[in-house]
Parts: structure tokens; sequence; C-alpha cells
């Protein structure tokens, strides 16, 4: 595997996921750009909470396919096509929360809405709780390719920022590198409990 100095943050971001509970038995995967045209990408079915440099694959952009010949993430496609679109990001990880998976069901439209919190600010460009932070949300499939072609649909009317849910399954955030998109994770994850808390207390 080629030297990545991103790879060692990566993985010591996948093990404060396992710790934190986001990527459940074989749940989640995550990456790191290596250059315009390969990343590196966790390799499928492991547990992605104990991965260790040597469990992350060498992928094309272009055709996800791992040279090396074992599997990437079966949701490889999700994070090739964000190295794709946005030149600028350098990490992307997916996570399967207990909140992301149940707020993104809870929430029947297109997008979560997030408004009113300071922690907003945790997001990329954010400097006041009183914008909106719109995180789109996609219906759930088992066939990535068309995923994907969904999202990027969606993403050329408008441009995908800080990360998007998949319905009843989970969050992909990203980031210009490992420490940005692991600052995501955890001020989305923060939104999304109050979020959740919020729509409880405020049912009653
Ligand atoms: C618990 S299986 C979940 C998978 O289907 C998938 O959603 C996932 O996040 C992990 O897949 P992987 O191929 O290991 O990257
Ligand atoms: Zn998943």
């Amino acid at each position: 595997m080629s030297e990545n100095r991103q790879l060692g943050a990566l993985t010591a971001t996948c093990h404060w996921i396992g710790q934190k509970g986001w990527s459940p038995a074989t749940g989640g995967n995550m990456s790191v750009r290596e250059d315009r045209e390969h990343c590196l990408i966790s390799e499928s079915g492991k547990d992605k909470g104990t991965l260790t440099e040597q469990d992350f694959l060498r992928v094309d952009l272009a055709s996800g396919k791992a040279p090396c010949g074992r599997t990437p993430s079966a949701e490889t496609g999700l994070h090739t096509l964000l190295y794709r679109l946005y030149p600028q990001v350098g990490a992307v990880l997916h996570t399967h929360s207990v909140n992301s998976t149940v707020l993104s069901r809870v929430e029947r439209s297109g997008a979560l809405v997030l408004e009113g919190y300071e922690m907003q600010k945790s997001l990329r460009g954010q400097t006041t709780h009183l914008d909106q932070v719109v995180i789109p949300i996609f219906d759930n499939s088992q066939d990535i390719p068309a995923l994907v072609q969904k999202i990027a649909a969606s993403a050329e009317k408008t441009p995908l920022q800080y990360g998007f849910l998949l319905r009843g399954h989970g969050l992909t955030c990203w980031g210009n590198d490992v420490a940005e998109a692991r600052r995501h994770l955890e001020g989305l994850e923060f939104l999304f409990q109050c979020e959740l808390q919020r729509r409880l207390l405020e049912a009653k």
C-alpha cells in the first residue's frame, strides 16, 4: 500500500467511531483521498472499530475497483462519487448510529432541516444558529449504482454539503481532510440527538 499521511488519522477515527457505537457489527465504511484518481477505502465486511492500516484498499475512482483483488466496501460507489464530484473532499465517513438510523425514518420528507442550534457552527462555513443546515435524505437501496445515480442527479441541482442520510441506514459525511470529516461527523451526530429529543419531547 502506498504511503498516505492521512491514513493514520483515519484509522484512529475508525477506532473512535467504534467506541462511540456508531459502527455496530460490520456497519460503516471509511475512506481517504490518495490523489485525483484514487482513494483508500475500508475492506468490505470488517469490524470498522478495529481496523488497521492494512485493512484499507487502494481503489480507482473511475472504476471503483481495487487492483489488489480484495473486495472494497459494498458502498464504495458512494465514496468515489463524492471524490469525483468535489475535488476538495479529502475524507468520507459512513456510519450507522441509532440516531441517524431512526431520525432518517421519522423525517418522511427528502431532507432534515437543522435550525436554531449553536452546534451548527461545527460545520465548515456556518457562522450562526439562525441559518438552516439542510441534510438530504435519500431512500435506502441495495442497488448502489442506482443510488449513486440518484444522488448524483440531486447533487447536480443542489450541491451536497457536509453529508447525507440514507433512510433507515445511516449517515455519510465528509470533509477536506480526516480531521474535518471527523468534526462534521461529531457535530452532525450531536445535532441529530438534539433533534430527535426535541421531537420526542414536543410530541407529548
Ligand atoms: C451490517 S452490514 C451493512 C452493510 O450492508 C453496509 O451498509 C455497510 O455499511 C458496511 O458494508 P461494507 O461492505 O463492510 O463497507
Ligand atoms: Zn452502510
